[in-house]
């Protein structure tokens, strides 16, 4: 059975944000996620993971929150120094953090120019830390009108031309099945690409059991893979109550 991380983000949010963390392990998980801890002194997020013994696996680049503003500058032709400082800041958290990945941010864009422009940025990124692992993601138009990665056969030609060994596919069920409209499939085609995992139903985006998606057959497909990394609930619970909606997760 997968390794189940909880993204604090979207889990546990009838708490406040570092009540998240005990809330997560009280109820099994041993990894979470946040979308953007920059809002919170990193020591005191810092001290959360530890105290409840959990891995901090995946934060997203570039900080801020992007809510109300652009998701992103990496496959923005002409804004490489906006995305190398934004980088920059996104490793001065990270450096405190210590996230597994850190998932980069396409933003908005189409078409060659845009497809360039992302590959030049992510190879520069991929060079300049090396040591740290980082992930892109598609996400669907629905979700993201206007965002750059939005199909995985997209995902798979930027990850062959950036070619670096710290940058993989982050696999999202969610947006799988929103984009393609076969979450399995899509993992069967891409899932070997895959450094990270999240796990949400489709249309609504709330748990796992919900929708067309059959996630014990997924979890399956992930176990028969071979794939060791996190799979991480993401997805916002249907009653509001966190614990109400853990009925997927095999204990
Ligand atoms: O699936 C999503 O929406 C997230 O994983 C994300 O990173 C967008 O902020
Ligand atoms: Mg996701």
């Amino acid at each position: 059975m997968p390794r189940f991380a909880a993204n604090l983000s979207l889990l546990f949010t009838e708490l406040p944000f570092l009540d998240r963390f005990s809330a997560a392990a009280d109820v099994g998980f041993s990894g979470v996620e946040v979308l953007f801890p920059y809002d919170t002194a990193t020591k005191l997020t810092r001290r959360a993971l530890l105290a409840n013994g959990l891995d901090f696996v995946l934060m997203n680049a570039p900080p801020p929150n992007y809510t109300g503003g652009t998701p992103g500058y990496a496959a923005l032709t002409g804004q490489d120094a906006r995305f190398r400082s934004d980088m920059k800041r996104t490793m001065r958290f990270a450096a405190e953090l210590r996230p597994g990945l850190i998932h980069v941010m396409s933003g908005p864009g189409e078409g060659d120019d845009a497809k360039k422009t992302f590959v030049a940025n992510l190879q520069w990124l991929a060079d300049a830390y090396p040591e740290q692992r980082f992930t892109i993601e598609p996400l669907n138009p629905v979700s993201q009108p206007g965002y750059f990665l939005n199909d995985y056969d997209l995902a798979a030609e930027v990850l062959g031309a950036v070619d670096r060994p710290n940058l993989a596919l982050q696999y999202d069920a969610f947006h799988a099945q929103m984009i393609h409209g076969d979450a399995l499939g899509t993992w069967e085609k891409h899932g070997y690409r895959a450094a990270h995992i999240q796990i949400g139903a489709a249309p609504d985006r709330s748990e796992p059991g919900r929708g067309p998606v059959d996630f014990p057959a997924l979890f399956s497909a992930i176990d028969d893979s071979g794939y060791s990394g996190w799979v991480s609930a993401e997805y916002t619970p249907s009653s509001g109550d966190t614990r109400r909606s853990l009925g997927w997760m095999p204990r």
